[in-house]
């Protein structure tokens, strides 16, 4: 909270999602560059060709390093991205290409234009991956045209200075080498709790404000004081008293490190804490923390800037990356490929929908394309054959217990577990019958709350429904919670819900055996179910459920383990 010695500032409000103090100068990161930097610039006032060609040969310099610095920061697939978009921009057909436009007697931004575009349809003609080149052409083209009119280049750039990063909003791809070192907070005018900004963030251990009006007015530069436990932006604070307050936070969460696990309540109940990883890297790191395995390993986030599928093999040595950190460790849980909707994944994402996230996504790609479903199994089945890491498998987006059984029989042929995540109200609904025919259920509450309450994640106006707190998705949680306490087997939550400690209270009270977070989010868990009984669990539970809305749940259930 901040004190009432800064609350005289402009404070702007958004939706709280990782909590934390972060203080330091915006870096505004906008999508477009300003016409009005373009009609300035203008001919560019240039002597002659030569003089354009050399300041083009400077912006490629630029636009270059950048990425190959990024390239040398990021892993995986990132880095193939990136190595490859240093190369295009250098491309001597491209400068040949500017060349003979400038002197044809074209301005520089004309001819750079018309350059990338004679390559574009190049590229989009020969299909496939080349095709998927164009895009990265025409990103090559924003920035060179940034940085040769004078501004920064679009998208998130490397702050050379800690910074608070504010955004209009971050996708996935956005973010490859975001370094938590000098990004000190997140902050974006979009978004809600369960969008990929806030599951980046998480992921990163950064505080982070969602759906923040006006923040995209302020400023670059402006100082602010981010408040991820509040939801709270104050500019142009006092410097002092903003340094004082964020050491004083640090000192308190720093405090939550010695918490060393394993998941316990208070009176000695098991909870299994796990974490949620979206590649080999982040499995590694992942596996430094208090944790007893990973709950959701997010295949799809492996391949979102992959334009053809991967080979069986390939996918295998990308799985296995996941699965060696926790051999003798703890259990993987794969899920098996999410794309459509927010995460589109080129090879598998249906074009063209009308209402993608109501559309062919999850499990429901495999209907007409069974072969994809197939080989992501063999691939899973390869790496944990090699790893011999303890390895479950789990589908998204399932509705109907004819797709858990089917599902079920296709991952057990290959001798691994088999679950299915609830994250649609009718997998819920049936938990008990699911539970017959799988090993284990686990709990997608990003998406349990977003079709429970029929408002949309990413929307920033429905915040206020898109929040696990509401009484209807946690009634949900609780059927199937119970269906799991029946049938004896685990029944986990692997959405945002489990990395709130207050809420991970609630779920335990409710039945839940295992919460999978960004690893960031462990410690504040774990110490929180240390300090608290089953008993009181169960009590925490019957208070939420029996709330009007998330705000009366929360300040009720507070008021329970405060007493
Ligand atoms: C864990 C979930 O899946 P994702 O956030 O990847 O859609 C969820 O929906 O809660
Ligand atoms: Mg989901």
């Amino acid at each position: 909270m901040l004190t009432d010695s800064l609350s005289s500032q402009a404070t702007l409000s958004g939706t709280p999602v990782v909590p934390g103090l972060a203080f330091g100068p915006a870096l505004v990161v906008r999508a477009e560059i300003s016409p009005e930097a373009v009609r300035r610039f203008g001919d560019g006032g240039f002597a002659d060709e030569d003089a354009a060609l050399a300041a083009y040969d400077a912006a490629v310099d630029t636009v270059a390093h950048g990425f190959t610095t990024k390239a040398q920061a990021a892993s995986g697939a990132a880095t193939e991205v990136l190595t490859a978009s240093a190369g295009l921009v250098r491309d001597k057909g491209l400068r040949g290409a500017v060349r003979k436009s400038l002197r044809g007697g074209q301005p520089l931004l004309e001819s750079v234009h018309a350059a990338v575009e004679q390559f574009v349809v190049v590229f989009t003609s020969m299909g496939g991956l080349m095709a998927e080149r164009a895009t990265d052409l025409r990103d090559i083209e924003r920035r060179l045209v940034a940085r040769l009119v004078g501004e920064a280049e679009p998208g998130v750039p490397d702050p050379d200075h800690p910074s608070v990063v504010v955004a209009e909003d971050l996708a996935p791809a956005d973010t490859a080498g975001l370094d938590p070192k000098v990004v000190l907070a997140l902050v974006t005018e979009r978004g809600g709790p369960t969008s990929h900004t806030a599951i980046i963030a998480r992921q990163l251990g950064i505080p982070c404000v969602v759906g923040t009006h006006g923040v995209m007015d302020v400023e670059a530069g402006t100082p602010m004081l981010v408040d991820g436990r509040a939801g709270t932006v104050l500019l142009n604070p006092d410097a002092a008293e903003a340094q004082r307050l964020v050491a004083a936070d640090l000192k308190a969460r720093a405090a939550l490190s010695s918490w060393i696990g394993p998941g316990r309540t208070a009176n000695g109940l098991p909870v299994k804490l796990l974490a949620n990883v979206a590649d080999g890297p982040s499995s590694l790191s992942s596996s430094e923390a208090p944790v007893e395995g990973v709950g959701l390993f997010r295949t799809e986030l492996c391949f979102l800037n992959r334009a053809e599928e991967p080979s069986v093999e390939e996918q295998a040595d990308i799985y296995a990356a996941v699965l060696e950190p926790f051999k003798g460790k703890g259990y993987v849980v794969v899920r098996t490929l999410d794309a459509g909707s927010d995460k589109p994944v080129a090879f598998a994402t249906h074009e063209g929908e009308e209402n993608p996230a109501l559309g062919v996504r999850g499990l429901r790609l495999s209907f007409d394309n069974p072969g994809l479903l197939e080989r992501q199994l063999d691939a899973i089945a390869l790496a944990a054959e090699r790893t011999g890491t303890e390895t479950w498998v789990m589908a998204p987006m399932v509705a109907t217990v004819a797709e858990a059984r089917e599902f079920a029989d296709s991952v057990r042929n290959r001798g691994l577990k088999a679950g299915v995540m609830v994250e649609v109200p009718s997998a819920a609904l049936l938990a008990p019958r699911m539970l017959e025919v799988v090993d284990f259920l686990s709990i997608g509450t990003n998406d349990l709350t977003q079709y429970t309450m029929a408002a949309d994640r990413m929307a920033t106006d429905l915040a206020h429904l898109t929040d696990p707190w509401q009484p209807a998705v946690l009634q949900l949680i609780a059927i199937t919670a119970e269906a799991g306490r029946h049938a004896g087997k685990p029944v986990g939550v692997c959405g945002e819900a489990a990395a709130d400690p207050l809420l991970a209270c609630a779920l335990v009270g409710m039945g839940v055996t295992s919460l999978s977070m960004a690893a960031a989010a462990v410690r504040p868990v774990g110490a929180r179910l240390a300090s608290t009984t089953f008993e009181q669990c169960e009590d925490v539970a019957e208070a939420a459920l029996g709330a009007d809305d998330p705000a009366a749940g929360r300040a009720a259930v507070l008021a329970l383990l405060a007493g």
